[in-house]
């Protein structure tokens, strides 16, 4: 990574080589995700069209330019595209790749229009089935149960909650059942909450940034998490960064924190006190929701405007959540595994923690004896099964 004079810079994962991980979502996925969106939608001839042409791109063909009318182009001649106009989809940063076929999905449905389908989520049906699941009302019924516990059992269980629903999976009842001594989540290949605590302590009256990742089932966890904060005077402001525009299926935009905050408000018991505290907080300002372009640029945080920098920079701590901002924040490379976190996010301009489920090849900030323990663990996949977790922070600014 550059001006790291400790760190020298480790390759850029690609998607090149057949049997990686990164080769079977450009390979598998992507061509997956198209079906599966032509599926969900009455789409006319256009559009079929348009999502043909992207499969063949994608499968057998190179990387084509966006239309010259396009709002964001320039955005994105400036974020590398014509660099990469004409190579194939696998040789260029898989972090770029994958970007990437997202904007070129939505221009296929007509996303960006103008025209009757502009602004239409093609990831709409999917995210809307996970918020409207029975599995979510028992999840949120669940939330009762933490009301007798501790304000830092609490705060405990809200942090896993969010961690966990990375994987889509609510674990605050998981953690709810352990709270105490017993380590209540097996797993965690790196454990700072409580430095993260030491940045937000009760009646300590900062901002707290959270840059959020999925919406739906982790969505609705990380405005859990955000309501205790604010409730608890941990923090006395929030800022939610969401996604300008649909993007990796799941991630949130400002129509999902809507849905999730709806969905909260009318579930009833403690669900419905957190969702009212964040509705008047949304009202007061106390907290915002930013959509901001570089949310979905295809580079590394490091890269980021100086907009961007100096709202991280305001913040007591930026949160980021999720295993794709991960690897925005820590650099999409093939880090040897101890690579110092510390290092890796040293250019970040405050105080930040990365929550997150493993779901793709980057590491760092392992110990040499936890690195040999994973590697001996028989599962050659815990780096992109969602199997363990992580909570990393750099402390300071
Ligand atoms: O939702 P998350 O945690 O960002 O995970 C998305 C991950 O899934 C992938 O799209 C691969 O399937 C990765 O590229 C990405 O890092």
């Amino acid at each position: 990574m550059t001006g790291m004079p400790d760190t020298p810079p480790a390759p850029v994962i690609r998607g090149d080589e057949p049997g990686s991980f990164p080769h079977s979502v450009l390979a598998e996925r992507h061509p997956a995700i198209i079906r599966q969106v032509r599926d969900a939608f009455p789409y006319g001839p256009g559009q079929h069209r348009a999502l043909d042409e992207l499969l063949a791109s994608c499968t057998e063909g190179t990387i084509g330019s966006l239309p010259a009318d396009a709002p964001d182009r320039d955005r994105w001649l400036a974020w590398g595209l014509a660099d990469h106009t004409g190579r194939s989809w696998y040789d260029v940063p898989w972090l770029w790749s994958e970007s990437y076929f997202y904007r070129r999905l939505l221009e296929a449905v007509g996303y960006f229009g103008p025209g009757a389908w502009q602004g239409i989520d093609p990831f709409r049906p999917f995210k809307r089935a996970e918020l409207d699941a029975a599995q979510t009302d028992g999840e949120l019924a669940a939330l009762d149960g933490l009301e007798d516990l501790t304000e830092q059992e609490r705060a405990r269980a809200l942090l896993h909650g969010s961690l966990w629903g990375n994987r889509a999976d609510l674990g605050f009842r998981l953690s709810a059942e352990g709270t105490g001594t017993r380590e209540p989540v097996p797993a965690l290949v790196a454990d700072d909450t409580e430095t993260l605590w030491s940045l937000l302590p009760p009646d300590g009256r900062g901002t707290l940034v959270l840059v959020a990742d999925n919406a739906g089932r982790e969505l609705v966890p990380d405005l859990l998490l955000i309501a205790h904060l604010l409730a608890g005077a941990r923090a006395a402001r929030a800022v939610l960064h969401v996604k300008p525009y649909p993007y990796y299926v799941s991630d949130a935009t400002t129509a999902d924190v809507v849905e999730a905050l709806r969905r909260l408000c009318a579930a009833g018991g403690a669900a419905a006190a957190h969702g009212r505290v964040l509705w008047s907080a949304m009202a007061d300002g106390r907290l915002a929701v930013r959509a901001h372009p570089f949310s979905c640029a295809p580079l590394p945080y490091e890269r980021m405007p100086g907009d961007l920098r100096a709202e991280f920079a305001a913040a007591t701590v930026t949160v980021v959540k999720g295993d794709l901002n991960y690897r925005r924040l820590v650099g999409d490379r093939w880090w040897p595994p101890t690579t110092p976190f510390q290092e890796v996010t040293g250019y970040f301009p405050g105080p930040v923690a990365a929550l997150r489920t493993l779901k793709s090849d980057v590491i760092t900030g392992l110990s040499a004896p936890d690195e040999a323990a994973l590697e001996a663990s028989g599962d050659r996949r815990w780096r992109t099964s969602g199997t363990h977790a992580l909570v990393q922070v750099r402390a300071a600014g």
